[in-house]
């Protein structure tokens, strides 16, 4: 049967919860550690947040799984990437490769790589103009990044590539979280101020013309969204139904995760930001949603390498979690009572 919105409706309103038991084994092994009390900061935080996701005591960070979704999209007829559509197939082919700076950082930190072209000879509509999407397309999509998930990844990361996503992610971000076009538009790829302005221009036509749909997520991401992005918000739903956490990227693929986050205010309760990036409605659309990102590089490239430099410290966390010797067992003293 083909797969419809309806089903991914279901999944968000039945989200699996954080493993408790896990989480405070991880929160007593973190208290007899050889350190003072708190002193590895957010490296302690992610311990714990990875042992109660995935269900776990000790945590692990061995088997992380990178996914980039590429796709097309109509509204680049309104030009608003310094880059032609052209580019997104022939970077298929680079990752394919081996190529690209995703492809560097994957082998960088031991994560498994794999790139899904979603139709590129087939563009979604010009949302100035129509949905961008059908429901079914929609659908599909979604489904495309829901299969994506390799047995036995113990964390993932979702990326991207599609010229023009960065209008189509500002647009699902001003309908998502309010404001207009000017409040979300950015150089993605590097327009001028000029372009930047097209790019508000265009969005506002969106936003207007799908303004009925503007209260359901889902009918957003169809209608303003993309494939690429819609394969994103599968994969995060996903990995957390089977207790997977997600780093998140770049202002792209949290735009995806955003709408995940509006239908269900827990629904990435299992994500962390991995960084930052230099566009600069990500800031603004990572504090609309309390998350505040590990890195901050000024990285803008999207493809998920943002999320990928965040497995290094990560895997800090985990090894020296799962690693460090305990007060007892290396003959250390405790903190003395005050
Ligand atoms: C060579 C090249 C490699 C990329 N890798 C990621 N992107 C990034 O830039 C695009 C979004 O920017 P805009 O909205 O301005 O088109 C996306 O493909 C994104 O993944 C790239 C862009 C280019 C040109
Ligand atoms: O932050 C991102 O995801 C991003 C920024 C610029 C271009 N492409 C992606």
């Amino acid at each position: 049967m083909a797969p419809s919105l309806s089903e991914f409706h279901k999944e968000l309103s039945s989200l699996t919860t954080m493993n408790q038991t896990t989480a405070k084994a991880a929160i007593a092994r973190d208290a007899v550690l050889t350190k003072p009390a708190g002193s590895l900061g957010e490296l302690e935080t992610l311990a714990t947040w990875l042992s109660g996701w995935q269900g776990k005591h000790p945590p692990s960070c061995d088997r992380p799984q990178i996914v980039v979704f590429a796709g097309n999209h109509g509204v680049c007829d309104q030009g608003i990437s310094a880059f032609p559509q052209e580019v997104t197939v022939q970077m298929v082919a680079n990752f394919e490769h081996g190529g690209a700076a995703i492809n560097q950082l994957a082998l960088a930190f031991g994560a498994s790589f794999s790139v899904q072209a979603l139709e590129l000879e087939n563009p979604t509509a010009d949302f100035t103009q129509a949905p961008a999407m059908s429901e079914a397309e929609c659908a599909e999509a979604l489904s495309a990044g829901w299969n994506s998930i390799d047995k036995g990844t113990d964390i993932l990361v979702v990326g991207e590539m599609g010229i023009g996503n960065t209008t189509v992610a500002a647009a699902l971000s001003a309908a998502l979280m309010g404001g207009t076009g000017a409040d979300w538009a950015g150089p993605g790829t590097g327009v001028s101020a000029e372009g930047i302005n097209r790019k508000a221009a265009v969005i506002d036509a969106g936003l207007s013309r799908h303004e009925s749909v503007l209260d359901d997520p889902l009918r957003i991401l169809q209608c303003l969204g993309g494939r690429e992005i819609a394969a994103m918000a599968g994969a995060i739903l996903s990995a957390r139904q089977k207790h997977i956490p997600v780093l998140l990227d770049g202002f792209v693929a949290t735009a995806a995760a955003a709408v995940l986050f509006k239908a269900n205010e827990q629904a990435l309760d299992h994500c962390y930001a991995g960084h930052v990036s230099a566009e600069p409605g990500h800031k603004k659309l990572l504090q609309a949603m309390n998350k505040e990102p590990l890195l901050s590089l000024g990285m803008r490239l999207g493809e998920g390498s943002g999320a990928a430099l965040a497995l290094a410290i990560v895997k800090g966390a985990v090894a020296t979690h799962t690693g460090m010797a305990s007060f007892a067992d290396a003959g250390v003293s405790a903190e003395k009572p005050d």
